[in-house]
């Protein structure tokens, strides 16, 4: 399996070729690398957010999701590669950049020990598009309380707050840190919804990381796969279904099959006889031979489907 997911990296991510001519891309990454001992969390990791889009970023736990995103950020110095916001260094990032960005971080802990709407007023000097009245206003829609100290918020409500916080800079981009993880079902629908509208209407630019796949295709314009730190493939949502198929070959069929199909990216065997066997195609390219033979079916794969055989 091992081998098939380094093709398939090989086959499916290209890397931005040049970052510093790229003023006009919110965020664009070029062979990251992180360790923490021996261990990699980014390995060799590359990404270009294009303007408008809202990128889904999937994986399991421990797959380096939010160590992209505060490396992306600037908030963590990869050991190679470059990070880039809008052309310039991420770990050089002015206030005037840091005012068109919104972040919602994983666990947000910052100034705690304020009250709700005393934090956000605060904050709210910082930023000079900052919406009061949509601070009011979804506070009090998600039922917020606005005297509260934030330490003594569940940790849902805390991610609230933050998403509220990020929410009414009215940023360019936005970049959520796994945001569904502490929010309950109405909170996560609503939370999705405001991302859609805000890409659809103002044209915000969107990274937020899941592992919820059907979030993800709620509201993704763009998605990509990370596992063990790196990162598998980057697609637009809709040509990833297009280039991906599933075929079922029977028995006879399966024993004939010797070496790598065109293409391939999973095989197994099918619990009721015959091979399963994954495969991606580029762009506008034919698919293989096999695809068309005899008794072989054809499978369109979900995206949960996909998930799964890439990084199960
Ligand atoms: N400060 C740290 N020290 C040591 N190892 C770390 C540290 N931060 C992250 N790691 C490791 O790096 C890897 C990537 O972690 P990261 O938090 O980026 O993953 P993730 O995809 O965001 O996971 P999750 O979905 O569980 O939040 C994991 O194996 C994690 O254990």
């Amino acid at each position: 399996m091992n081998a098939t997911i380094a093709d398939f990296h090989e086959a499916a991510v290209a890397a931005p070729a040049d970052l510093a001519g790229e003023a006009g891309i919110p965020l664009s990454a070029r062979a990251l690398e992180k360790h923490y001992g021996g261990h990699a969390a980014l390995d060799g990791v590359s990404l270009e957010l294009e303007p408008g889009a809202v990128l889904g970023l999937i994986g399991r736990n421990g797959a380096g999701k939010s160590t992209l995103i505060r490396t992306l950020l600037g908030l963590m110095e990869p050991d190679s590669g470059e990070a880039r916001i809008w052309g310039r260094p991420a770990l050089a990032m002015g206030d005037a950049v840091k005012q068109r960005l919104g972040y919602v971080p994983q666990q947000p802990e910052a100034l705690s020990w304020l009250k709700v709407a005393d934090m956000l007023d605060f904050v709210g000097r910082f930023y000079p598009k900052w919406d009061a009245g949509f601070v009011r206003s979804t506070l009090d829609r998600w039922e917020l309380p606005p005297n509260q100290l934030l330490a003594r918020l569940s940790p849902g409500e805390r991610q609230r707050v933050a998403i509220i916080r990020a929410l009414a800079s009215q940023p360019e981009l936005l970049v959520l840190d796994e945001p569904g993880a502490a929010l309950d079902p109405v909170a996560r629908r609503e939370l999705l919804r405001e991302i859609a509208t805000r890409a659809g209407e103002f044209g915000t630019t969107v990274l937020f990381s899941t592992h919820i796949v059907s979030d993800l295709e709620r509201v993704a314009s763009h998605v990509a796969f990370m596992h063990k730190g790196r990162m598998l493939l980057q697609s637009e949502l809709d040509s990833l279904k297009e280039r991906h198929l599933r075929l079922h070959v029977p028995d006879g069929a399966a024993d004939q099959l010797v070496g790598r199909v065109p293409g391939e990216v999973a095989r197994r065997p099918n619990p009721y006889g015959g091979l399963s066997v994954v495969l991606v195609r580029g762009e506008d390219e034919p698919w293989p031979a096999l695809a068309h033979a005899p008794g072989v079916r054809r499978e369109v794969l979900s995206l949960e489907d996909l998930f799964v055989e890439v990084a199960g």
